[in-house]
């Protein structure tokens, strides 16, 4: 019976010499994490890991198909087929993203269906950044150059998490999220060489933007709950604050380049740490989004609930063809 460290019961002493397989499985998981090999949805887990990517990769699918709407709103009112045939191509790349993500949050033992409840229900968290109106055609550009932007910083890492399921899904939605990027940042260079009121409303949109896409990288690192253990299990490669400052330094250049001001009169190069300072961020607007009350959160919700109620006879359709399908398959094999 205790032949192995492996085969001793759970919580049982075994013989002298020999591991507790509780003990035993958690070993290898630290072993394998510390290996930095990956986990699949058959391995043993621990709990906590477990219901940290559940999170996690809930929150970035919810992400994903909330973040269709604020884009959305422009498909009706894009100034030309091609920017309508691309933003059309693009808000559809989101939605996808959301069913991948989706699909690794499965592969660890949870419902699609539990999981959009509790979005609907207001219990779940997605990113802040989508609680913000887009107001302005220029609002499509600049969600592609900053917001899509940060995304890609952000997920580039993920591309390397633990979890197998969730880092390869990583890699084609970086790599759509990199299109996006350029998309945005080729719509503005176009505003930016056309009349001085398309390069007015560039700014604006800037204006309006920037703080938020900063905050979306999270709470600073010394406010981050989750990040200690989310870095422990390769969850988490690089910090919310490192991952902020990279996004700066990158952006400093794009910007000067496409001949727009970042709204930040603090924002400097530091010779010494060899990075750019940046001024402070106002967390409570960014906590108080979070928590429900920014300028679109109760609207997002709406549509989304609504759009959701819109779409159960299309589920119910599918349910019934497959059952049907199922029968025959049943009838045929008899
Ligand atoms: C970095 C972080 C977001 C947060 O780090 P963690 O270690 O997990 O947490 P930490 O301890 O630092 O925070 C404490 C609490 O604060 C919450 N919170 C933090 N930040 C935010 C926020 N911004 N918004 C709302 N809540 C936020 C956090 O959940 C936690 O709350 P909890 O304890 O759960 O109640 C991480 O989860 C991650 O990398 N996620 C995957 C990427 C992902 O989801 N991307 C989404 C954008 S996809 C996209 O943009 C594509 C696109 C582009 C254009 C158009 C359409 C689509």
């Amino acid at each position: 019976m205790y032949t192995q460290a492996m085969d001793v019961p759970d919580g049982q002493p075994g013989p002298a010499g020999l591991v507790p397989r509780a003990d035993a499985l958690q070993q290898a998981f630290d072993a394998r994490i510390d290996a930095d090999a990956r986990i699949e949805p058959q391995d043993w887990m621990p709990e906590a890991y477990r219901k940290t990517l559940v999170r996690q990769i809930s929150q970035h699918a919810h992400s994903e198909i909330i973040g269709m709407q604020p884009e959305g709103n422009w498909i009706s009112r894009a100034p030309s087929l091609k920017r309508k045939a691309i933003l059309l191509a693009k808000v559809q790349d989101e939605g996808g993203h959301g069913l991948y993500l989706y699909s690794a949050a499965e592969t660890l033992g949870v419902s699609r269906d539990a999981l959009l409840d509790a979005l609907h229900a207001g219990k779940a968290k997605y990113s802040s950044i989508f609680n913000y109106p887009t107001l302005t055609w220029a609002d499509v550009g600049v969600i592609g150059w900053l917001v899509d932007g940060a995304a890609i910083m952000n997920q580039v890492p993920i591309c390397r998490c633990s979890y197998g399921p969730y880092a390869r899904a990583m890699i084609r939605i970086c790599k759509e999220e990199s299109f996006h990027q350029r998309q945005g940042y080729e719509n503005l260079m176009a505003m930016m060489k056309g009349t001085a009121a398309q390069r007015a409303m560039v700014q604006e949109s800037v204006n309006r933007w920037y703080w938020p896409v900063l905050a979306m990288f999270g709470p600073p690192d010394a406010d981050s709950p989750n990040s200690a253990l989310g870095m422990r299990w390769g969850i988490k490669r690089i910090s919310n604050d490192d991952l902020r400052q990279k996004f700066v330094d990158a952006t400093v250049p794009q910007a000067a380049i496409l001949g727009v001001t970042l709204p930040d009169p603090d924002l400097k190069w530091n010779e010494e740490r060899g990075h750019h300072d940046y001024g402070a961020i106002d967390w409570d607007d960014f906590w108080a989004v979070v928590n429900g009350n920014g300028p679109c959160n109760k609207e997002r919700l709406a549509t989304r609930v609504q759009a959701h109620r819109e779409g159960q006879w299309v589920r119910d359709a599918a349910l019934a063809h497959a059952r049907k399908q199922q029968a025959r398959a049943l009838k045929e094999a008899a």
